[in-house]
């Protein structure tokens, strides 16, 4: 398969390549830049010398589609200019960005300020939560990549939403991500100083992936509600940890809950369900694409806290992507990433 990555220069981008060099179906990987075309790869990154040495090249629309895979991981706003042309066309086309997750226009208008993708793309785009929504994405041309927050949060709850488990009308999801969720392009939120010995909330009620978790809900576990979600940075490089409080459902025990999470996840290799801990943390999945999750009711109180956790860069963006290339090859899911995480 030949694969061209735009903005290969920022972190998603960097973790396609790093997996995709690694894809044992792929053949050739073309990295585009809109800023630095031209460039040696490896005089921009070092630590890919010898590996990626070839010139960014220069993004131009009537070449792409000779593409048998393209994945835009832009900011926002990007891909909902260039996608829509190469929709009919022969590559399959992954997007990383938010452009063409939400269904309803205005709502993305709403919550990222700015114009929405052409309404007849989006409409053909496919949600690419890969365990829920596979039959879809393999016969779909144009995948709208989940977000890292998404990700961690449905993984977790669809399950037990959907079997009527859990009270969503109550649910308080509580995230916690690492600093490279926030891409590449320093800002006053990411600055070191401001960051090192730091935990902050952020984007208090306001987080774009408020409607794209609840859309999610309604639309693989059929319940419509408003979700109260918060978002905090710590100062790590990658992770996430969602934290996701709910009642129980009279009648219901711990038991189901974890029964009916294996359940739904026993034939998924990269969804694990733990049932004992004393400690579950980030680095039990870094730089992998495993999705692991953990659920406890307290009889006190009668509600479950269900946690899970996701390495951002990887099952939250590039790993996740490249599971959905290989849903529309008709490949093995795993492929090209069997990867072990880095814990220590
Ligand atoms: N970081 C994360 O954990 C996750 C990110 N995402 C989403 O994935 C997308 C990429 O994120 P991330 O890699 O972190 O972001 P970065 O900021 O690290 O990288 C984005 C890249 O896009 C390129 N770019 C910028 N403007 C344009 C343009 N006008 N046309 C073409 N390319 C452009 C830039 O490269 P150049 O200047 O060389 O063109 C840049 O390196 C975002 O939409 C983000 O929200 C989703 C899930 C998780
Ligand atoms: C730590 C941090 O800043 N994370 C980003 C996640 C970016 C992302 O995934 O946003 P899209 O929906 O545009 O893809 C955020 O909270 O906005």
């Amino acid at each position: 398969m030949k694969v061209g990555i735009i903005g290969a220069t920022g972190y998603g981008g960097l973790e396609l390549i790093r997996l995709l060099h690694n894809h044992p179906e792929v053949q050739g990987i073309d990295l585009f830049s809109s800023s630095e075309e031209g460039m040696h790869f490896s005089h921009k990154y070092s630590f890919l010398m010898n590996i990626f040495d070839q010139p960014l090249l220069k993004i131009e629309t009537d070449r792409l589609a000779e593409y048998d895979v393209l994945f835009t991981s832009t900011p926002s706003g990007v891909s909902s200019e260039l996608l829509p042309a190469l929709i009919g066309t022969k590559p399959k086309l992954i997007d990383l960005s938010g452009d063409f997750r939400l269904k309803d226009l205005p709502t993305y208008e709403q919550w990222y300020k700015k114009d929405p993708a052409p309404a007849d793309a989006v409409e053909k785009s496919v949600y690419g939560l890969t365990e829920w929504n596979t039959p879809a994405i393999a016969k779909a041309q144009l995948i709208a990549n989940p977000g890292c927050y998404p990700t961690a949060v449905l993984l977790s709850l669809l399950p037990l939403i959907k079997e009527n488990l859990i009270d969503a009308s109550h649910l308080v999801i509580d995230a916690k991500s690492g600093i490279s969720g926030a891409g590449n392009k320093p800002s006053q939120m990411t600055h070191y100083s401001e960051t090192n010995e730091n935990t902050a909330i952020y984007k208090l009620h306001e987080h774009q992936h408020i409607p794209e978790i609840e859309q999610a809900i309604q639309m693989f576990a059929n319940q419509s509600t408003p979700i109260t979600f918060t978002t905090h940075l710590v100062p790590m490089t990658r992770g996430i940890l969602a934290t996701s409080y709910a009642p129980v459902n009279e009648g219901v025990t711990e038991a189901d809950l974890v029964n009916t999470l294996q359940e739904t996840y026993a034939n998924q290799s990269f969804v694990r369900i733990i049932k004992d801990m004393n400690k579950f943390g980030t680095n039990q999945v870094y730089g992998s694409n495993y999705c692991d999750i953990h659920v406890k009711v307290d009889p006190r109180t009668n509600r479950a806290t269900i946690v899970s956790v996701i390495d951002n860069l990887v099952k939250g963006a590039a790993g996740q992507a490249v599971q959905n290339m290989n849903v529309q090859f008709n490949l093995k899911q795993t492929t090209g990433l069997s990867l072990v995480p880095l814990f220590i």
